[in-house]
């Protein structure tokens, strides 16, 4: 038998296949169900294996969303989708693309953070690459069992689990944030999902309750220590690349330390980046942006306090202060703009256990000698912060449901015209506090964004729409650019042009308009971000490929659509 009985034919934009019968219908890129031609049927002997009428795409589009609504909760439709993507790839991503603003919280925050934790018992079907540390010669063996060639793959998103959201530690259950950040970026981004491939480097876990579930679907141990993690990482990254040169790295939900030291590692090496770290900096920094512009002041003018500062808070840390940089401000200033809170409050120069990538934004011990501290967090709060800075943007990346509380939130607008709040931290209820309670908390001046989908909220007989800062914003169109361009690495600039290129799609100004384009308008997004992020890389003489005036056309015309494509028996 070939060992290779399908691939896709670029010259004739078709899928050329030895399969037949019931192995085309079991193959998802192929399987069109009741939309297969009277002529494929008869093709690829599937005459007798559906039922006579031949529907359209459009007609079974209707069908599935029917069967969608009829599901009891987001987990069922999260299980319905997921049944379907299993099924026929083409029309789940045909459904998600008409429905974008019902299906991403189904698919993505916050319904696929309940999907991880029900993973062992809600599995089904395996979906990606699963790699094993305790198997790392097995590596190069599993990526090829994908049947996908050197020249086949645009894209990687690896997991290993640790810090899911904000939902901690699931092991090998977060294969389904690299699932739902891979349909995002088709649904979103137009990244050909042919192309692309989920991966959990599975390394252990620290639960408990799962490593004593008996149906835990992952390496029952503990994480492994750092060397062997370590060591794990290069092999999985020297296979990858060796085996799919041109494939971009996505690194998702690692623990703090491993995200950022691994991001250390390969970010000048390879064309790779960590979505926390660097798509969540700039997701913020537009963020940040729109509510500058809609205040009617410059960015330099503003006083940050981050609430959370790890991977992601560090990360949105460091592009405001570059940001800030090229405002005019110099390193020392900018980097003073920041006050960055953790676990145990405001991080100054004699906190213990600081990590390396947090010292920069620590402040002296003499700066906060006579500020008041709380027993109960153990440094200084956050009351005690927002009361002696005045800040004027307010980040929350803690993953604590509920910290920016009334008290806090009337202090800071009492000195800031529109404070500008942005609890971004997911799922849902670990959002630092609603969009509903900030705008009632400052009569409806604060400038709202949040890490999950939250509803419109009228306050005052004026209507906010809530945008939605998620690094989704970002990552589709930031990957999609690099594509396009051919580009070796990520570069800042790349960055910088992202978030400044979803800032454009909005007009913040405004009364009640959101901070962030919609999710509805997510291709479009995409597209704008796709552009600026190619002529950025080739700005920074990182692209390969040539980009010109027609890079928007090029850029457009790269996006992968959800139609069927011909498949042809060969
Ligand atoms: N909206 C978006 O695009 C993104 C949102 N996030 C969200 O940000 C949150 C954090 O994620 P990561 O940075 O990956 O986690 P992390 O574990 O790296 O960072 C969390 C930080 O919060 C701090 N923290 C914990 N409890 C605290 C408390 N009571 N007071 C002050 N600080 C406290 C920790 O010390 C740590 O520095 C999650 O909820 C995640 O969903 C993360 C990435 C993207
Ligand atoms: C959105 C995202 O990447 C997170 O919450 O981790
Ligand atoms: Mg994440």
């Amino acid at each position: 038998m070939n060992p290779m009985p399908t691939r896709w034919n670029a010259r004739h934009q078709r899928w050329d296949t030895a399969a037949r019968g019931r192995a085309v219908l079991a193959d998802p890129r192929l399987n069109k169900g009741t939309a297969f031609t009277r002529d494929e049927r008869q093709a690829l002997d599937l005459v007798g294996l559906l039922p006579p009428q031949v529907l359209t795409i459009e007609q079974q589009s209707s069908r599935a969303y029917a069967q969608f609504r009829a599901q009891p909760d987001d987990l069922a439709k999260h299980v319905n989708l997921t049944a379907l993507h299993d099924r026929n790839e083409v029309l789940f991503y045909r459904l998600v693309s008409e429905h974008l603003d019902e299906m991403l919280p189904i698919v993505y925050t916050p319904t696929v953070g309940t999907a991880i934790e029900r993973y062992s018992s809600q599995y089904r079907k395996p979906r990606g690459v699963y790699l094993s540390v305790d198997a790392p010669e097995d590596a190069e063996r599993s990526l090829r069992a994908t049947g996908l060639g050197p020249d086949e793959v645009d894209l990687i998103v690896a997991t290993d689990g640790e810090a899911i959201l904000g939902i901690g530690d699931w092991g090998v259950g977060g294969i389904n944030i690299s699932v739902g950040k891979l349909a995002v970026y088709t649904a979103a981004g137009g990244i050909d999902p042919a192309r692309t491939l989920p991966v959990v480097l599975d390394v252990g876990t620290n639960r408990k309750e799962l490593l004593d579930d008996p149906l835990y679907l992952g390496n029952r141990h503990p994480r492994v220590d750092r060397e062997t993690y370590d060591a794990f990482v290069q092999t999985y990254v020297d296979t990858a690349t060796r085996l799919f040169p041109s494939a971009l790295l996505h690194w998702e939900d690692f623990g703090p330390d491993n995200a950022r030291r691994i991001l250390a590692r390969y970010r000048d090496k390879m064309l790779t980046f960590n979505d926390d770290v660097q798509g969540t900096g700039a997701v913020n920094l537009a963020a940040v942006l729109s509510g500058v512009r809609a205040s009617g002041t410059s960015l330099r003018e503003h006083r940050v306090v981050i609430f959370g500062a790890g991977t992601a808070g560090v990360g949105i840390a460091d592009q405001l202060r570059d940001a800030l940089i090229t405002d005019g401000l110099t390193p020392g200033e900018a980097t003073r703009r920041i006050w960055c809170l953790a676990r145990h409050g405001l991080l100054t120069d004699d906190t213990t256990g600081m990590r390396d990538f947090q010292a920069p934004y620590a402040r002296t011990a003499d700066e906060v000698a006579d500020w008041a501290r709380d027993p109960k967090v153990g440094g200084i709060a956050l009351a005690e912060v927002v009361h002696r800075v005045e800040p004027t943007i307010l980040i929350g990346t803690s993953g604590q449901g509920s910290a920016f509380t009334g008290p806090v939130v009337r202090e800071m607008a009492a000195s800031a015209r529109r404070p500008i709040i942005l609890p971004m931290s997911n799922p849902t209820p670990l959002a630092e506090a609603t969009p509903a309670d900030l705008l009632a908390w400052t009569d409806g001046r604060a400038l709202v964004a949040t890490g999950s989908p939250f509803a419109p909220v009228s306050h005052d007989g004026t209507t906010h729409q809530i945008g939605q800062a998620n690094n989704a914003l970002i990552f589709p169109g930031l990957s999609l650019g690099a594509i396009v361009a051919r580009a070796t690495r990520i570069t800042d600039g790349m960055l910088t042009a992202a978030a400044h290129a979803v800032a454009a799609q909005v007009d913040p100004t405004d009364p009640g308009a959101p901070l962030l384009p919609p999710t509805r308008q997510l291709r479009e997004t995409s597209a704008a971000v796709a552009t600026a992020v190619a002529r950025s890389a080739a700005h920074d003489g990182v692209a390969r490929a040539t980009i010109g005036d027609e890079i928007e056309n090029q850029v457009r015309a790269a996006m992968w659509q959800p139609n069927y494509r011909p498949v042809q028996a060969i």
